[in-house]
């Protein structure tokens, strides 16, 4: 499975129900859902690892990883955490997060590609789960 390409969002649901179980406040919430209404997304990937390049108006996010091995980056409310990516299917990446202090809802992304070259993105924040889906630019 390759997840190379630019991909752009067609469609977004819970996105802000996500933000609320994470306890950002009203006010980041409205910033957040404007800015993410219009993400561009760019993905480079080689055998198991990925680059992952989110731009928005308000804050572009870059992570790079490897399938199977642990790496650091932030939830998406921007607290620092530890991610361990896997394999849930050979088109299905599954990533549980672990914050690095406090505590809060758990949190977790999965990246998936569909046989119709979808992207479908999940970001779950204790019973909260927000669905994005891209397809290719
Ligand atoms: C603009 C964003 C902002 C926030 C998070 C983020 C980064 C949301 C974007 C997420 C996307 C675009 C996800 C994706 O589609 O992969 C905060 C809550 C810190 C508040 C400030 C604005």
């Amino acid at each position: 499975t390759d997840f190379s390409g630019k991909w752009k969002m067609k469609s977004s649901e819970n996105f802000e129900d996500l933000l609320k179980a994470l306890g950002v406040n009203v006010f980041l919430r409205k910033i957040a859902v404007r800015a993410a209404s219009s993400p561009a997304v760019e993905i480079t990937q080689q055998d198991e690892s990925l680059s992952i390049k989110t731009s928005t108006s308000v804050r572009t996010t870059h992570v790079s990883f490897t399938v199977g091995q642990s790496f650091n980056e932030t939830t998406v409310d921007g607290r620092p955490c530890t991610s361990c990516p896997k394999w849930e299917t050979d088109r299905k990446i599954s990533c549980e997060q672990t914050v690095q202090k406090g505590d809060g809802p758990r949190t977790a992304w999965t990246r998936e590609l569909t046989n119709d070259g979808v992207l479908i993105l999940t970001m779950t924040a204790g019973d909260v789960v927000c669905t994005r889906v891209y397809e290719r630019e």
